[in-house]
């Protein structure tokens, strides 16, 4: 899949764009691109604060697919770092500066440095749906049963 990137007009154009780091990584690292003022000292969040951290892109991307805004397993197994929405939605009529809401559910504050990878972006069809409303649905082996209904373990 071919995606066009612009970069937005305050970022920095020395953050590398997003990169598969292995052949087969289902995911292309993200990197923060940091407004000017906050580059140089980089932005510390602490225990259960959030920040919205901007990546200095913006994307157009084909119909019919959506860019999924993941978190990092390293950041969030060392720092508790990860997404307040995860997995942030990009759609594809979207084309603002792309920006990751992370939270910090660690107990340490956790230093997020101008370039650096934060998350990660994997690619997926999208179904649209027709909605159509009805009287009764058909029956089926689990019925209304859910959250739990089939016992643990
Ligand atoms: O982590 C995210 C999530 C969303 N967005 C951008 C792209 C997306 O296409 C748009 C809208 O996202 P979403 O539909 O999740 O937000 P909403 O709260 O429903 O707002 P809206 O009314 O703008 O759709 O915001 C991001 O940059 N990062």
């Amino acid at each position: 899949m071919k995606i066009s990137v612009k970069r937005s007009e305050t970022a920095d154009p020395a953050v590398a764009l997003p990169e598969y780091e292995t052949p087969g990584a289902a995911g292309a690292d993200l990197r923060a691109n940091l407004a000017p003022d906050d580059r140089a000292a980089g932005l510390t969040l602490s225990p259960m604060e959030r920040a919205l951290i901007p990546l200095g892109l913006c994307v157009e991307l084909p119909q019919g697919t959506e860019m999924q805004v993941r978190p990092r397993s390293g950041l969030a197994l060392k720092h508790g770092l990860t997404l307040v929405n995860s997995p942030g939605t990009i759609d594809a009529d979207y084309r603002g500066e792309i920006g990751v809401l992370m939270v910090n559910l660690g107990t340490e504050p956790v230093h997020i440095a101008h370039g650096s990878r934060i998350a990660q972006a994997v690619f997926a069809s999208v179904a649209r749906a027709e909605f159509t409303e009805v009287e009764t649905l058909d029956a089926s082996e689990r019925g209304t049963g859910g959250f739990g209904s089939t016992g643990e373990g």
